[in-house]
């Protein structure tokens, strides 16, 4: 197993020994900056993989390395300084009356030197663009700088891995495409893996890779471009595909031809442009 990856090898899930198994036999391994997206019903078992990344629960079968460290009671704290998560309702994770102790809060747990913490503080906070705020009550800020925090105190403690679990589908679209601007900002400069598991089908065309999941089953994996071109195997799960992706299906029910399945607008036009010179 490979440093700087999380790998899951055939993990079986159930929350009870009474109770179904949630996810059945997933393989899938998440390489050093890469951009996966978790896509599925909701009920698939996204929520639980992203748990069991970092320790908050345990496979039944299988087994889960994260930067070649096995995943378990006895590596929970060294896990969760590699693997840091983010959740969709940002009131749930303050524990700070301020947002300088919030932000604290990760690395006094890790058990960081005062100083390295004031540093760190200063730095997560101007990563998200939040460093005027260190002061602040978290309950006084908006949703989209709520979560700004809760980035900066995941940055702090400074993982290889970051999992935003739903962590803009409480944001307008203008905050979400802000928030998923600054990550990708913050995983390009500080060499992050990232792994999201969102709804935002656009969001999603952005990612390098797609992991769709089906009744706690890796359903299909491979870039956007791939999974989007798959729109049978997708609807046969009653999954739905961007936008530019539905437009691009009527304009070749219409006869326009077009070299690829576009991923956004620019490429659709660039298709149109190149289809029309080719008439
Ligand atoms: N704490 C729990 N106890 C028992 N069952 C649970 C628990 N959490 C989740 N489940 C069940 O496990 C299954 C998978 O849930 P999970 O939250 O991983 O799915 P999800 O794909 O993230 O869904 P969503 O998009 O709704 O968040 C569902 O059937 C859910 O009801």
């Amino acid at each position: 197993m490979g440093e700087r990856q999380v790998e899951f090898r055939n993990v079986s899930f159930r929350y009870q020994e009474d109770m179904p198994w949630v996810l059945k036999n997933v393989s899938f391994t998440i390489g050093p900056n890469e951009w996966v997206a978790i896509i599925g019903h909701n009920g698939s078992g996204k929520s639980t993989i992203a748990k069991l990344m970092n320790g908050l629960l345990f496979p039944q079968e299988g087994e889960i390395f994260v930067d070649g460290m096995k995943v378990s009671q006895e590596s929970v704290w060294d896990i969760r300084k590699e693997v840091g998560m983010v959740f969709q309702n940002p009131d749930n994770q303050f524990v700070g009356t301020t947002v300088r102790d919030d932000v604290a809060f990760g690395m006094e747990n890790h058990g960081m030197p005062r100083d390295l913490m004031v540093e760190r503080i200063k730095e997560s906070l101007k990563a998200v663009r939040m460093e005027d705020f260190e002061r602040y009550e978290p309950h006084r800020l908006s949703g989209g700088q709520k979560q700004r925090i809760a980035i900066a105190s995941v940055l702090a403690v400074s993982p290889k891995f970051i999992i935003l679990d739903e962590a803009t589908a409480m944001l307008d679209p203008k905050g979400r495409k802000e928030i998923m601007q600054t990550v990708r900002e913050v995983q390009q400069e500080r060499d992050l893996s990232l792994i999201t598991i969102t709804h935002d089908l656009q969001e999603v065309t952005q990612a390098s890779r797609v992991l769709v999941m089906n009744s706690g089953e890796v359903w299909m994996e491979g870039s956007p471009r791939e999974v989007f071109s798959s729109k049978d195997h997708l609807t046969e799960i009653g999954l739905d595909t961007p936008f530019v992706s539905k437009m691009a299906d009527h304009l070749k029910a219409e006869g326009v031809s077009l070299a690829r399945e576009p991923l956004n607008h620019q490429e659709l036009l660039e298709d149109l442009w190149t289809s029309r010179s080719n008439m």
